[in-house]
């Protein structure tokens, strides 16, 4: 069989990939559930659709945590089987990967070994950062730009990257994301009402109240367990608890944004002033997000279409464009090195 191009851009929550030959793109749940710590039951949506409802012997997993792979094997299996599940899988194909910048050598090697040392046998393997990726797939000339910033929320990690000239100028990974948001709504929620609620449950508060707008007077009924009495019930929570529980975490983010473009190069930082600053990552459909860091750092700020597609967007223009591809490395070449 002909050889076949993915993309890949492997998220923490959800993998995204490009597939050429069927010149399509879709999106699983980066998960995987196993029974007795070594039989696997599902992998992707279907797992994810078990998360916090499984039986003591099944596990839910991840098997990335902050952006970087945590449990190869696991990684390597689920990878594989999505990549086969329904779809005309082709051994011994390309691979272009979207990685972070922000992480060390042996984590971005991981990435690599997950589809050279697998049966997917890759015959070819390139990586692009993240953020180059981003660029390309919002349509922005990354080698005439003369600076953007991108500001990708993602479920556990907020990568911000400076892009000019063709490549990365500044980046920098935040180990904060939307599940740090939900952890947050999930705390306040058991230390102000003495209720219980499911990372699902706090990840449809934040979905549903934002960051701004409303009257901010709106609530929310959810389901949980009452733990002074111990049983299931049912709680109203306030609109503005929800984003009180997610304000410390957003305030770090626009702190590390502003310290960000105080260590942009002026001629660079100019350019982001005039093209402002650019939201991507699941996480920047945030009601509210986009106008709450305008406000806070002053500069213009867009929220990207398909924000959380954006990077293996970017991967399939690369892959259907000769100059584009110029921007990848390959991670086969002798000469190759991350960082120039
Ligand atoms: N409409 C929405 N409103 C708010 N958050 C959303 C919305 N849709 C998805 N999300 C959040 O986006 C996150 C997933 O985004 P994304 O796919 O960019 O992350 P990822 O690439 O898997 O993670 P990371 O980049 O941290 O490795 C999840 O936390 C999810 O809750």
């Amino acid at each position: 069989m002909a050889r076949n191009i993915y993309g890949l851009d492997l998220g923490t929550y959800e993998i995204k990939v490009y597939d050429k030959k069927q010149d399509s793109t879709w999106k699983e749940k980066n998960v995987i559930a196993i029974v007795d710590g070594k039989e696997i039951l599902a992998v992707g949506d279907e797992a994810y659709a078990m998360f916090e409802r499984t039986p003591g012997n099944v596990e839910v997993v991840f098997p990335m945590k902050e952006g970087v792979i945590s449990r190869f094997t696991d990684m390597q299996y689920l990878l594989q089987n999505l990549l086969k599940k329904e779809r005309r899988f082709t051994r011994g194909s390309e691979y272009l990967i979207a990685v972070p910048t922000d992480v060390t050598e042996v984590e971005k090697r991981a990435f690599f070994d997950l589809v050279v040392h697998s049966t997917a046998k890759a015959k070819e393997v390139s990586i692009v950062e993240r953020g180059v990726a981003q660029c390309i797939g919002m349509g922005i000339d990354v080698r005439k730009t003369k600076g953007m910033l991108i500001v990708d929320f993602g479920a556990a990690t907020t990568e911000l990257s400076v892009v000019g000239s063709g490549g990365m100028v500044l980046n920098k990974m935040l180990k904060i994301g939307g599940m740090t948001f939900d952890v947050a709504v999930q705390n306040m929620v058991r230390r102000n009402y003495d209720f219980l609620i499911g990372r699902q449950t706090a990840e449809a508060l934040r979905k549903r109240f934002g960051v701004l707008g409303g009257n901010g007077k709106a609530s929310m009924v959810v389901a949980g367990r009452n733990l002074v009495v111990g049983v299931p019930r049912y709680q109203e929570i306030p609109s503005s608890a929800v984003r009180a529980a997610m304000k410390e975490s957003l305030e770090t983010c626009t702190s590390q944004i502003g310290q960000l473009i105080e260590r942009t190069p002026p001629e660079v930082a100019r350019s982001i002033r005039k093209n402002g600053i650019c939201l991507t990552g699941g996480v920047s459909r945030l009601p509210g997000l986009d106008r709450y860091i305008e406000a806070v750092t002053g500069y213009p700020v867009h929220v990207a279409a398909k924000p959380d597609l954006c990077a293996v967007e970017g991967l399939r223009r690369m892959i259907n464009s000769k100059e584009l591809k110029k921007l990848s490395y390959s991670m086969l070449d002798e000469n190759y090195r991350w960082i120039r």
